[in-house]
């Protein structure tokens, strides 16, 4: 998919939960070479290695052992071409739009831009045709952009539940109401997080923000782009199908891994067979795979046949915590077919969405 050009990166919130995975993937990537890392003033200008609580499995990555920690300032990221965005939601917003005004290709995991009527809110394995959104992006920013973008990826339950409901749209048709109720593992509250005392012998049944931002972005990332005729072009919120979507989140003593109970009524009359939607998740594939990017699953959907199945602690690793997890796909008394996702928060969630993203930018020549 791509030349032999190396292209130059950088991660902003470095430090932090996101961050680190970003380092982890990156450190090992065909094209993307890690080049600068930002983080808050309280870790700038030191050693990266002792600005960071590192808190992953493998060893800090010796290319980013001994950089030095910058401000998120664009003048210190000059020599990138591609920003990868782990900041905290609190600050991510003019960050990021500084950065694009400065010209650069940003891919956020913050919740700040999701909104925005101009930038794509891409789930890598689902609507990778939201990059036709950039274009209209850079003409509309004061000044006119050339190369500078911002692209978001989805909250990390939304991220899980979106790719096998768009398996089944492409299959049966649109989908016309979702229940969801999801288990959330402690490290998508970042680090240090919710208290060990909050958490241990306990389940919290309150995420603020999460279900308005499921029930929204959903709509957004399964729905196309409209254009009227004198060439506007806007998301049409699955306007054209109207989806109800309602969510219960929750979160539950476990640290990575986004566990989450599905309920689905199809509009097409009679819906289809728990096999059918068994055989259409497996067969799933998406654009990112099409498009050969290096990040992207093989397998998009895993389905268990195993009645207990997926759990986190066994299956948040399926594809390096890239693939999605399905199992006990039935029939539901309520609405047509109930099923179980398993996603990992950190991987496809939050970093490995992100990069992906940058690998179609690549791939479809916006980069
Ligand atoms: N964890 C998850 O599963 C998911 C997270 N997200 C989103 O990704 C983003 C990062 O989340 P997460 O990694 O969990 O958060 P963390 O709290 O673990 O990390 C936050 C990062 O932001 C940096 N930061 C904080 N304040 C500033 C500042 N004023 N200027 C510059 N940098 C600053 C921190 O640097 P320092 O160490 O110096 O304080 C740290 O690197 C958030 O927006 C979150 O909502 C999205 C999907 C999933
Ligand atoms: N709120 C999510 C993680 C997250 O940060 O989501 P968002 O990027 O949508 O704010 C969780 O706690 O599991």
């Amino acid at each position: 998919m791509h030349d032999a050009r190396k292209i130059k990166v950088g991660v902003l919130g470095a430090t932090g939960t996101v961050g680190q995975r970003f380092i982890s993937l990156l450190s090992e990537h065909p094209f993307f070479v890690l080049h600068a890392l930002g983080a808050s003033h309280r870790s700038a200008s030191k050693l990266y290695s002792h600005a960071v609580t590192w808190k992953q499995t493998r060893p800090i990555p010796s290319v980013v052992r001994d950089l030095v920690v910058e401000e998120c300032k664009p003048e210190c990221f000059a020599e990138c071409e591609v920003i990868f965005s782990g900041l905290d939601a609190d600050v991510a917003g003019p960050i990021e739009e500084a950065f694009r005004s400065a010209e650069f290709a940003v891919f956020s995991n913050a919740k700040n831009h999701r909104r925005d009527p101009n930038v794509p809110l891409v789930v890598p394995l689902v609507n990778s045709s939201h990059f036709a959104m950039i274009p209209q992006q850079r003409a509309l920013h004061s000044p006119p952009l050339q190369k500078g973008f911002i692209v978001t990826n989805a909250n990390c339950s939304t991220t899980g539940v979106v790719v096998p409901l768009a398996a089944l749209e492409r299959a049966f048709g649109p989908i016309e109401s979702c229940m969801i109720t999801t288990m959330q593992a402690i490290s998508g509250a970042g680090y240090p997080g919710v208290s060990s005392f909050d958490i241990l012998d306990n389940v919290v049944p309150y995420i603020g923000g999460e279900e308005e931002k499921m029930e929204w972005e959903t709509l957004k990332i399964l729905g196309g782009i409209s254009e009227s005729d004198d060439g506007v072009r806007s998301f049409d919120m699955h306007a054209r199908q109207p989806l109800r979507v309602s969510a219960q989140c929750n979160r539950v003593p476990v640290i990575e891994g986004h566990t989450e109970c599905v309920s689905v009524r199809f509009a097409r009359r009679p819906p289809p067979s728990p096999q059918q939607v068994r055989e259409a998740l497996v067969s799933f594939t998406s654009d990112a795979w099409t498009a050969s990017c290096p990040s992207a699953p093989r397998h998009t959907i895993f389905v268990h046949e195993e009645p207990d199945r997926p759990q986190p602690r066994l299956d948040r690793d399926y594809q390096a915590g890239a693939g999605i997890s399905v199992g006990r796909v039935r029939q539901c008394q309520v609405l047509d077919i109930k099923f179980v996702v398993l996603a990992n928060n950190v991987a496809i969630g939050a970093a490995t969405s992100s990069i992906i993203n940058a690998e179609l930018a690549v791939s479809k020549g916006i980069i």
